[in-house]
């Protein structure tokens, strides 16, 4: 079994396999622009984020109805199982399918659903993250937290993804000033493609409590300094950075030197089905690529049910300190 994990950036439409994409599209009467599976993972070459966006958001039409969004989400739990995920922590882009006229409630329900029996057939705790597109409106963003409050029951915390370089984090500083209001978690896609200095936009003008991302921080010094003193959480994804081209090659990502700065890493899929690989692979892929020993493997898991969302009760506590010890005895074969 590898070592037991949390998963804490992982958007739920990008889980969506080319099998299950071509299920769907017939169960819903889509035509897909592609002839079969085959040919729909050939368009899987990226240039950058935007062509990668271009694909997600397409793809997206074959996610019509509340059992759509439940076997998307029960899917990825299982796969996420066998690779070792013992609580992960979803986002999803409501705007995306409320364009195109599937509403929050079926996007939330159906994920619910999968997510509610997730524990018990998983063995996976779960959190929802809803995201806003930063290249959208500040007043969609808004709108989109208020459709959001019939479901909030189901939402731990806000995000913030798709295109980031022109769509600065305080373009969106209201909606997160409301979101915090309601109760609800902070943290935003920054300094993937975008500047180190939205990082640090992202910290002082949301207040978000985790960096999804967070690359280009190793750009600022000082920005290290205190991303270390804070100890803010960066959700890195060394896959996904390789598929689209803020890193080369895998052996060039600075994983290491974050890591020896002191900075708070954790391993994340972003979107698995798109990127060649599941956290667990992930993972399997630093230790070959970048030679992270078993030590450093324990650590990013460590860091990862530190940073998790799991500090709401004395429940969530104890969860932590089971997954944490669950860590600590892991034997590496
Ligand atoms: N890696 C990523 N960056 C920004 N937005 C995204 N939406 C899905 N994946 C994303
Ligand atoms: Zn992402």
């Amino acid at each position: 079994m590898p070592i037991p994990k949390a998963e804490l950036h992982l958007h739920i439409e990008g889980t969506l396999e080319p099998e299950l994409a071509f299920a769907l599209a017939a169960r819903n009467g889509v035509q897909l622009p592609y002839a079969d599976t085959e040919e729909l993972r050939k368009a899987y070459l990226f240039e950058d984020l935007q062509s990668f966006l271009d694909l997600y958001y397409g793809l997206m039409a074959v996610l019509r109805t509340e059992a759509d969004f439940e076997k998307l989400a029960d899917a990825y739990l299982a796969r996420a199982a066998a690779q070792g995920v013992r609580h992960a922590e979803i986002f999803f882009d409501p705007q995306a399918h409320i364009a195109r006229g599937v509403g929050m409630g079926t996007v939330v329900e159906g994920l619910g659903r999968a997510l509610d029996r997730s524990a018990e057939r998983h063995g996976i705790s779960t959190r929802l993250i809803m995201c806003f597109l930063r290249d959208q409106s500040a007043e969609s963003a808004m709108a989109t937290l208020e459709a959001a409050k019939p479901y909030l029951h189901r939402i731990t915390g806000v995000g913030l993804d798709s295109a980031e370089v022109g769509h600065p984090p305080a373009k969106f500083a209201a909606v997160y000033e409301a979101a915090g209001a309601l109760g609800l978690r902070k943290v935003a896609h920054a300094g993937e493609e975008g500047p180190a200095a939205y990082v640090s936009e992202a910290l002082d003008v949301l207040g978000v409590e985790r960096i999804d991302h967070g690359l280009r921080c190793m750009e600022d010094p000082d920005l290290v300094e205190r991303l270390v003193r804070e100890r803010v959480p960066l959700t890195l994804c060394p896959l996904s950075n390789v598929r689209l081209r803020a890193v080369d090659i895998l052996e060039e990502h600075p994983l290491p030197r974050m890591m020896a700065a002191g900075l708070l890493c954790t391993l994340n899929s972003d979107d698995p089905a798109y990127f060649g690989g599941y956290v667990g692979d992930t993972f399997h892929a630093v230790h070959e690529a970048l030679g992270i020993d078993p030590e450093g493997l324990r650590e990013l898991a460590r860091n990862s049910f530190e940073a998790a969302f799991l500090d709401g009760s004395a429940a969530d506590e104890a969860l932590r300190e089971r997954y944490l010890a669950e860590v600590a005895a892991y034997e590496f074969e």
